[in-house]
């Protein structure tokens, strides 16, 4: 039984096997976060880690940025759905035919279709890096673009970094999912993220959901992390 979690955070759990993974995600508690399933801990512990997550009462967010054709990738949303998993995402940057051939595979779900969201810009890139990629928009631009091209094929949101979230909440509306990587609790390292705010600043420019990863897996107490960034967001 999954538990009801008004919280807002999405623990990224990046690890290199299941027994670490489980051992994080132990020291949780499912009511008080969501976690994630990358590509690392998927590449090495695959479908029964994340079912063993769904069995202990997590809301489970399958973060394998699908980007494909859109045969492939529509199979692959599928799949992720029969995992029993809360969030899939794809990348924004395969297009529309991609991205509604996702939507169209998940038409037949019912009450256990996963949210479907598109990655925009990572986090970590710099709008030199996206210009050196051959992208000629400036990177918030190129944000607004893919999101609402997201938008208009049926996904329920998109990764963005929080400073770009209250652009998309004015441009896409308050349904539409703002799902936050980049959260640095003032202080702490920002390691290969670039575009970065506090969780605080996150949830203020209308982010709905902040992906936290090492700020509370490095961290000597996570659930206490957890805790302190939950303290911080509800004051
Ligand atoms: O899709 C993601 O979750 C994601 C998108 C993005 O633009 N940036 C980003 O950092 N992520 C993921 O969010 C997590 C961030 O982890 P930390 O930087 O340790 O907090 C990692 O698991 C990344 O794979």
């Amino acid at each position: 039984m999954q538990s009801k979690v008004s919280s807002p955070v999405i623990v990224a759990l990046d690890y290199d096997s299941a027994d670490t993974a489980l051992a994080m995600a132990d020291q949780l508690d499912p009511s008080l976060c969501r976690v994630k399933v990358g590509k690392e801990l998927f590449t090495a512990a695959g479908p029964d880690l994340v079912r063993a997550l769904v069995d202990r009462g997590f809301q489970v967010f399958l973060d394998l940025k699908f980007h494909d054709i859109p045969n492939t990738v529509a199979k692959a949303v599928k799949a992720a759905a029969q995992l029993g998993v809360w969030m899939v995402n794809v990348h924004a940057s395969g297009g529309e035919r991609m991205m509604t051939a996702a939507v169209d595979a998940l038409r037949d779900c019912g009450d256990s279709r996963p949210l479907l969201i598109a990655v925009t810009v990572l986090t970590s890139t710099t709008a030199e890096e996206l210009a050196a990629t051959g992208v000629s928009a400036p990177l918030e631009k190129q944000v607004l673009q893919l999101a609402s091209q997201a938008r208009a094929c049926g996904l329920d949101g998109v990764v963005c970094s929080a400073r770009e979230a209250k652009m998309l909440r004015s441009e896409c509306g308050s349904e539409f999912a703002l799902v936050t990587p980049g959260i640095r609790p003032a202080g702490t390292d920002t390691g290969d993220q670039r575009r970065t705010l506090t969780p605080s600043e996150a949830l203020e420019e209308g982010s709905s959901y902040l992906v936290v990863g090492r700020p509370i897996t490095a961290a000597p107490r996570p659930l206490e992390s957890l805790k302190s960034i939950l303290f911080e967001i509800s004051g």
